[in-house]
């Protein structure tokens, strides 16, 4: 794992609190010290919500993204990179020079293109929404080179100079396939993908990119961005994506340098797992 990039996706829902914030931050600097390469892509959708709401705007979600309007997006890009971005680098700049915050826009790092929303088999304008088609990741490659810790908002631009929103999920896992990361661990505020939520809470524990493929159309809100976040890196050669409760103490830890990862992970095939146990093939949502 020595100098290995683990990209690690904050959830807004998981950074409620200033006390999860620091935690997390000093969880980053650690992964630091033990010799890994941090990259921190952070969401910040509840943040949001509580801004649009103070400026008498409206919150709308289709397919567990954005409705994003040219007003919604001067929001989403006030307070992600304004305020979120800021907040986390000046956590882990607490434990020294490290972090440097950026977006996907900073030297053409991440560019998208207008993504379609199907709600029940019907198309549904979602505005400025992008999807990521291109990552150019020599940026952040030179930061982790100096030994910085890159702080990435879901920012990202359009070949024609437009600004879009991207959902942070998806953007933490395409940057994680552009850098050849050996992990993606996305931090939220559930412990992991519950089976046949929201009537259980019952966690899957480990899942083969083909079962997960046969699980997302039946996923919902919040999840589906998520677990098509996990799917896309491990299709891209990340070799492991976790899913982890963010709001436990010391999760990014436990999840990338313990022996065995708490939440939900999935790995590229059944039998790809090196810990001897098979990922599930079935399991119904
Ligand atoms: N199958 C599922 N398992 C767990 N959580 C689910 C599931 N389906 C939907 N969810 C919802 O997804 C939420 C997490 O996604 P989201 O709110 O976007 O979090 P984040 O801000 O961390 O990205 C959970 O709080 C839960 O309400
Ligand atoms: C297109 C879209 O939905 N973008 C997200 C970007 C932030 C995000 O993804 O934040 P979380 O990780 O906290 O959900 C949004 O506007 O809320």
């Amino acid at each position: 794992m020595q100098g290995s990039v683990v990209v690690v996706k904050f959830g807004g829902h998981a950074m409620v609190d200033a006390d999860l914030q620091r935690a997390f931050a000093r969880d980053v600097v650690e992964l630091w010290q033990a010799g890994l390469r941090p990259v921190v892509v952070h969401g910040g959708g509840p943040q949001i919500n509580a801004m649009l709401d103070r400026l008498g705007l409206e919150t709308r979600f289709a397919a567990g993204l954005r409705v994003t309007t040219p007003e919604t997006m001067e929001v989403v890009r006030m307070v992600l990179t304004g305020r979120v971005q800021r907040d986390l680098v000046g956590h882990i700049n607490a434990h020294g020079p490290f972090a440097v915050g950026m977006t996907g826009e900073d030297a053409h790092t991440m560019t998208a293109v207008r993504r379609a929303a199907w709600v029940d088999d019907r198309p549904v304008d979602i505005g400025l929404v992008g999807d990521i088609v291109k990552v150019n990741p020599g940026t952040v490659r030179a930061l982790l080179d100096q030994g910085h810790i890159p702080v990435v908002s879901p920012v990202a631009r359009g070949e024609d100079g437009q600004i879009y929103n991207v959902n942070a999920d998806l953007a933490a896992s395409a940057l994680a396939v552009a850098l050849d990361a050996e992990r993606l661990v996305m931090l939220t505020d559930v412990e992991g993908l519950y089976a046949n939520w929201p009537h259980s809470t019952e966690v899957i524990e480990r899942l083969s990119a083909d079962a997960l493929d046969e699980l997302l159309p039946g996923l919902a809100s919040g999840m589906l961005p998520k677990m098509e976040g996990c799917l896309r890196a491990v299709r891209g050669g990340v070799r492991k994506a976790h899913v982890l409760d963010g709001r436990v103490p010391h999760a990014v830890l436990r999840g990338v340098l313990g022996e065995t990862s708490p939440g939900t992970t999935v790995v590229p095939e059944a039998d790809a797992d090196h810990d001897g146990s098979p990922a599930h093939d079935e399991c119904a949502v």
